[in-house]
């Protein structure tokens, strides 16, 4: 079927992605829809455009090239098909057809207005993995003492949670009718929440977290531990279950359920390896001794709650003794979870003990932004957006508004995310040709502002955003 465009035309030259089993087939030749975004991308798209080039040029002497394709978002969008056009049909069309974007940030404003157009990619196009991996790159200068030390990828569900955008204003005709029907309804119904009252004048939003939802995206970061050394191997399930017991602690659940299920042989849980390992050290401990180990606070609880762990400690045992026992764990892919406020602290004064940080949305919109200052702020922080049969690459910062056609910005994060995107279409040859290059112009103090003022001693004067981009390219060679 012919694909037709209302005002844009695809490249005259170039081949169409296609996807078998949730993998991208790619030709030597692909045409990539790219949107160049609001604010600062129209300092960091061509800097981001000129360095993945030249890698590809580089590296395969002519036999492969991108046909970049570009589309329309944001305020761009609305130039070119009018007022209130910031997604245009024909933006989704060349995305659905060619399977492969990447996106510089689009704004979105507070309070009002329209809703994310990031936000509504990742929906339209069913993107529910956010991978936003936060690697040092030696010389960066860092906020923290031992920057190197982390090394995680945050592995963020992309689809739901509050980002739904299901909500209304206070004061509005449905805000007030829902908060009256769960005021006299619904929350008298349920014994759990007592007398609590909604506050008349509250506006309401809703978070739904789904097991299938959660699942997939758990699936995914269990499938990427899979493919790391040892220690590095490992899950670790980011929530606040102790407060969203239905949403934020089924994510925990739910993940651990399908470790599991799906993962039996190669996973085991935090829980289990002490369990495990309680017995490897004293063969001949009781099922009571190994449950008082495993759970702080152990002989303080009901004769209820102490029967239930060593009923768990007694189910573990007969499971998986015979697979997992003997130390055989200690191979396996480790499944843990902490609690979200914890692990913002964690990344801080145990990095080095994570690797696969698998969250919801909002914690993860906002951990991946904190893992990115330790490892040298916004200007170091890629992303991608993954699905079965689409995948959209982006940075995790926005628009950046107050640098903006200034030719200042750091370009890092939409060039590493251009790095990504090389990676998932297999072409590393290129990919790691761009990474050697942004190691080395940061190790010879070629760098952007940001980076620039926090060097010892600082950079003075910085380099341009085009600049750092010449500067990547120049040490393609070394
Ligand atoms: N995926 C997307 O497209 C995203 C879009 N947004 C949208 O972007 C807009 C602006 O959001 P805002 O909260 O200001 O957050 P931003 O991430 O755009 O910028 C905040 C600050 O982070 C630093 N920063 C951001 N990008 C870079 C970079 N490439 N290089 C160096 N430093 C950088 C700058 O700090 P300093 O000035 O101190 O150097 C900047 O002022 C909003 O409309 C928001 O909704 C936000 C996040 C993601
Ligand atoms: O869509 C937006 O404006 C913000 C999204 C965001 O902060 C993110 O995805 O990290
Ligand atoms: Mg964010």
């Amino acid at each position: 079927m012919t694909v037709s465009y209302e005002k844009i035309t695809p490249p005259t030259t170039g081949s169409t992605i296609t996807f078998s089993d949730g993998k991208p087939l790619v030709p030597d030749d692909p045409i990539i829809p790219f949107i160049r975004g609001d604010g600062t991308g129209v300092d960091i798209w061509p800097a981001t455009e000129k360095v993945i080039d030249a890698a590809i040029a580089t590296a395969y002497a002519g036999q492969r090239k991108i046909h970049w394709f570009k589309v329309y978002a944001g305020d761009e969008a609305c130039e070119i098909y009018g007022t209130y056009q910031y997604l245009p049909q024909d933006t989704l069309t060349a995305i659905k057809e060619y399977g492969i974007a990447i996106k510089g940030p689009l704004t979105t404003p507070i309070g009002g207005g329209i809703r994310s157009l990031n936000v509504a990619l990742r929906q339209i196009f069913d993107l529910y993995a956010c991978v936003r991996p936060c690697r040092y790159y030696a010389g960066t200068p860092s906020p923290h003492k031992t920057p190197e030390k982390l090394d995680v990828i945050v592995y963020r569900e992309n689809t739901e949670d509050i980002y739904l955008g299901i909500e209304w204003k206070q004061g509005t005709e449905i805000a007030d009718k829902l908060i009256n029907y769960l005021n006299t309804e619904l929350i008298p119904a349920t014994p759990e929440h007592g007398k609590k009252q909604i506050p008349l004048d509250a506006g309401i939003g809703i978070k739904p977290i789904s097991k299938t939802g959660s699942q997939r995206l758990v699936r995914r970061a269990i499938e990427r531990a899979l493919t790391l050394p040892k220690p590095k191997n490992q899950v670790t399930l980011v929530h606040k279950g102790n407060i969203m017991k239905y949403t934020e602690g089924a994510f925990r659940d739910w993940g651990y359920e399908l470790a599991k299920s799906e993962f039996r042989d190669v996973c085991v849980t935090e829980m289990e390896s002490w369990i495990l390992s309680n017995k490897e050290k004293n063969p001949d401990l009781s099922i009571e001794d190994n449950a008082r180990m495993v759970e702080p606070g152990y002989d303080a609880l009901t004769d209820e709650k102490k029967a239930k762990i060593c009923q768990e400690v007694t189910s573990v045992l007969d499971a998986i003794w015979e697979t997992h026992g003997k130390g055989q764990w200690q191979d396996k892919i480790m499944v843990n979870d902490r609690i979200a406020d914890s692990i913002f602290q964690q990344i801080q004064t145990r990095p080095d003990e994570y690797s696969i940080l698998a969250t919801m949305n909002l914690n993860g919109d906002y951990l991946s932004d904190a893992a990115a200052a330790i490892v040298g702020g916004l200007g170091m922080g890629p992303g991608a957006n993954i699905g079965d049969t689409c995948a959209i690459f982006e940075a995790t910062h926005g628009t950046a508004p107050k640098h903006a056609g200034l030719d200042r910005i750091n370009p890092g994060s939409v060039i590493l995310s251009g790095v990504m995107m090389l990676e998932y279409m297999g072409w590393q040859e290129a990919a790691d040709l761009i990474k050697k290059g942004i190691a080395a112009a940061i190790a010879n103090r070629q760098v952007t502002y940001d980076l620039a003022r926090l060097m010892e001693p600082p950079v003075n004067p910085p380099l341009k955003c085009s600049e750092f981009a010449d500067a990547i390219i120049s040490h393609f060679g070394d």
